[in-house]
């Protein structure tokens, strides 16, 4: 595949050495103005960039008929822009929080979790996520997701970065250490006990081996697709 790399930093350095040993070619790695840049001859473009860079860069791909696999987190108010858009111009488009596969089972893990813990009104949930400090957005996308997840199957219908103010709001606690890659922990609390279930990355090669791979398996297909499309799980 010849990949176009729109955002060349910590991802877009793993990406390239992940797709490079699978015998991809990089066209461009791109930093700015993507309108400047011929994509004749690109297969996908996987974005990696900034929060107010995102959106910019993945409508302009969309219309100009090339996938997009897009990692970046920050940006999501404009997901059902992009959706639309992608509809509209039968585009093909990936948007992941995380792309590793252990985070993943880690978000089935959290649904299954969430249902179980469901009836039991004594539990509390709390989130918490620590990043390096380079990161630009808190909460992390991928602590999003998670709250999403239970919500899916709880009575909590929001989230709320740092203290929950309503019974209702799942708190998310940021925290920022230099060079964490990313660690995720969810815990329920009660006056007896607490159950956690915990991801820890330890490098980012999951994160760059899961959007290669998302580039991979996207060939060929149009329609707006998520991990669990890629995964079949
Ligand atoms: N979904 C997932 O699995 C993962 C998602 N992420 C997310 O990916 C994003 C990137 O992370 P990371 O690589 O660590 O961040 P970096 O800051 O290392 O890289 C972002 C790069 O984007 C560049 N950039 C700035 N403006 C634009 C633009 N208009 N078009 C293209 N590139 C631009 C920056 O250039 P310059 O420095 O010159 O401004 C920088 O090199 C973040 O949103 C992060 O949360 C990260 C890991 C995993
Ligand atoms: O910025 C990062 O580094 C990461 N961002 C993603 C997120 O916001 O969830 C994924 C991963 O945790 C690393």
């Amino acid at each position: 595949m010849n990949i176009a790399l729109l955002g060349y930093g910590r991802m877009g350095k793993e990406i390239e050495k992940i797709a490079l040993s699978r015998e991809h070619t990089i066209v461009h790695k791109i930093q700015g103005n993507i309108t400047t840049y011929d994509f004749t001859n690109v297969d996908v473009a996987i974005d990696f960039s900034i929060p107010t860079a995102a959106f910019e860069n993945i409508t302009h791909c969309i219309q100009q008929q090339i996938p997009v696999i897009s990692g970046t987190t920050g940006w999501l108010e404009k997901y059902d822009e992009v959706v639309a858009l992608c509809e509209e111009k039968n585009g093909t488009f990936i948007y992941a929080s995380n792309f590793s596969l252990g985070v993943n089972i880690f978000f089935e893990m959290n649904s299954y979790l969430a249902k179980m813990m469901s009836q039991l009104e004594d539990y509390n949930v709390t989130i918490e996520e620590i990043h390096h400090t380079k990161k630009l957005d808190a909460p992390s996308g991928t602590a999003i997701t998670l709250a999403e997840g239970i919500m899916q199957h709880s009575n909590y219908n929001h989230w709320k970065l740092d203290k929950a103010e309503n019974d209702d709001e799942i708190p998310i606690t940021a925290k920022r250490i230099p060079e964490v890659p990313g660690t995720h922990e969810i815990t329920y609390t009660s006056a007896i006990d607490s159950i956690s279930i915990k991801h820890e990355a330890h490098n980012r090669q999951g994160f760059a081996l899961g959007a290669v791979v998302a580039a991979e398996w996207i060939q060929g297909k149009t329609g707006v697709f998520s991990m669990k499309d890629v995964l079949n799980i």
